[in-house]
């Protein structure tokens, strides 16, 4: 099996730059060199407040990103323009609400179908992958292949927070969903708190995974281990499922 593709979330490196309203750490290097250290991809979620990626850092990220362009977001006004004019490699919608700290749920991929069916038309038009954030559910996997998504992401938030105390029982609803998915032909991506500690563990639980995002704590373990061993450390964790 195939180890997932690790994609680089720099949300977290945008945070630190917009702190001094200076470009620096400057986001284009910083994603150019989680790619020469052996990211597969780059992720950014620019938010409507824009508190830390931000818009034009999806048309500065798309003209360099060698790798793959990984856009999520909220689909509504500047976020659909800015997707549909760069035309990143995927995007990923997410359900958050404006004020939210922090994604924290998937799609009703079922009760939302009508208008993420609008949604995705003209991304699959523009030939971008699409991608819905989803909970660990069958009938949301079902709703996303109705509404035409390529893949689903599965938001392990509730993995990681179970995951010390009992990582079988923390692993085991995203385990049934993923034989689910990929049983149903959607492709399967993931993210949210994962980190070195939990990822191997849940790597090797999820056959056909295709890709994991992480930014938060991989930005965190750089402060300590520096980015080209961070990276190489967390591709060690996804090459180490068996
Ligand atoms: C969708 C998801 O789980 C993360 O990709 C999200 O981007 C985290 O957003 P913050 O970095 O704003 O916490
Ligand atoms: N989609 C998950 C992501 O991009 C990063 O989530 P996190 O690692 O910052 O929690």
């Amino acid at each position: 099996m195939r180890p997932a593709r690790l994609s680089v979330n720099l949300n977290k490196v945008a945070l630190i730059r917009n702190g001094r309203g200076a470009n620096y750490p400057d986001l284009v290097k910083v994603a150019l060199d989680c790619e020469k250290f052996g990211a597969q991809g780059i992720t950014i979620h620019p938010r409507p407040d824009q508190r830390h990626a931000r818009y034009d850092d999806v048309y500065a990220l798309k003209e360099v990103v060698q790798t793959e362009l990984n856009i999520e977001g909220y689909p509504e006004g500047r976020f659909l323009e800015v997707v549909l004019e760069t035309k990143p490699h995927q995007v990923t919608l997410v359900p958050d609400a404006p004020g939210q700290l922090t994604s924290d749920h998937g799609w009703d991929t079922v009760g939302r179908a009508d208008f993420l069916k609008e949604i995705l038309a003209p991304f699959k038009a523009a030939g971008i992958r699409t991608s819905l954030f989803v909970d660990p559910n069958e009938r949301m996997i079902d709703g996303a292949l109705a509404v035409g998504a390529d893949r689903i992401e599965f938001y392990t938030g509730p993995f990681a927070s179970q995951f010390s105390g009992d990582p079988a029982r923390a692993v085991a609803p995203f385990t049934a969903a993923c034989r689910y998915a990929a049983s149903a032909g959607i492709g399967i991506n993931a993210g949210h708190d994962l980190n070195l500690h939990n990822l191997t563990f849940f790597a090797n639980n999820m056959p056909g995974l295709q890709e994991v995002s992480i930014g938060h704590a991989l930005v965190t373990d750089a402060l300590y281990l520096g980015l080209k061993e961070t990276i190489r450390q967390y591709l060690a964790c996804l090459s180490a499922t068996t």
